[in-house]
């Protein structure tokens, strides 16, 4: 099933007033040993905006929306999250203020799913605002909701193992969208699809993300990918060598 056919026009959650820098990333280096992943560098995200994160192996792609997410620390630089008319010291945050973080205002999408392989494609995506204090009945009415806008009906109460490839990520869109995040951070969320499954959740992401006033953070191999974002950032050798904006983010 094509999600594009079940999705209604706008998502079940709505980001309040989608304007200015919700991300920034200030001189962010990591080392690794004798290896320089990042080598200095400055990154700012507006709400709305879909960054795609490219270059070659080894560049720093995902060093750096590791920084930015709050899973690594830099070495030196800063990350700030702006959000609920506050910043947000990212960096400077202990491991449990970072992981605390990471589950309520960010949402993730792997290239494989990573899905719970015992729980069904509901009780996955109920997960997250279950851990925020969500009682059970409320998360899996929330999650069957995203699910069902994206092209799951009558697959809420399979497991991962019962769905395609492609059904499992949007799954996995669905997990990353819930809580209304004001930042989805993707890497390589397609790398293990083939080319039309990889155009339909990129779709998924897209529409389930900025769709809803997020903003969307994707490291990518794939032009094609890149293409259907607002922006495309190339990393070399650690540091930024290219920024262009290809695309209206929506007001
Ligand atoms: N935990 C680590 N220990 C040692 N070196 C690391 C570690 N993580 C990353 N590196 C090195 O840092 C550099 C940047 O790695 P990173 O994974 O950010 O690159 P990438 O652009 O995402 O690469 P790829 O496209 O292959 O995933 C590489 O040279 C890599 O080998």
């Amino acid at each position: 099933m094509d999600a594009t056919t079940t999705r209604g026009a706008t998502p079940p959650q709505q980001i309040a007033d989608p304007a200015g820098t919700v991300l920034a990333g200030h001189g962010l280096t990591k080392t690794y040993g004798p290896t320089v992943a990042l080598a200095g560098v400055d990154l700012a995200v507006r709400r709305g905006e879909s960054v795609a994160v490219m270059g070659t192996s080894g560049s720093g792609k995902t060093t750096l929306l590791h920084c930015l997410a709050g899973i690594l620390t830099p070495d030196s630089g800063s990350v700030a999250l702006y959000d609920d008319g506050g910043a947000v010291a990212v960096h400077a945050r202990s491991a449990g203020g970072r992981a605390e973080l990471r589950r309520s205002r960010y949402g993730f999408v792997f290239q494989q799913g990573l899905l719970l392989p015992e729980l069904t494609a509901a009780e996955n995506v109920a997960l997250p605002l279950m851990l925020g204090g969500v009682d059970r009945r409320e998360a899996q009415a929330q999650a069957v909701r995203w699910l069902e806008w994206l092209g799951l009906a009558g697959m809420t109460d399979r497991r991962p193992s019962q769905l395609s490839g492609g059904q499992q990520q949007r799954v996995a869109v669905a997990r990353a969208q819930v809580v209304g995040p004001p930042v989805v951070f993707a890497d390589e969320p397609t790398g293990a699809l083939d080319s039309a499954t990889s155009e339909e959740t990129m779709s998924a992401l897209l529409a389930a993300t900025t769709g809803r006033g997020g903003t969307l953070v994707l490291v990518t191999h794939d032009e094609s990918v890149a293409a259907r974002c607002h922006r495309v950032v190339r990393l070399h050798d650690g540091q930024i060598v290219h920024d262009a904006t290809t695309g209206e983010v929506a007001r």
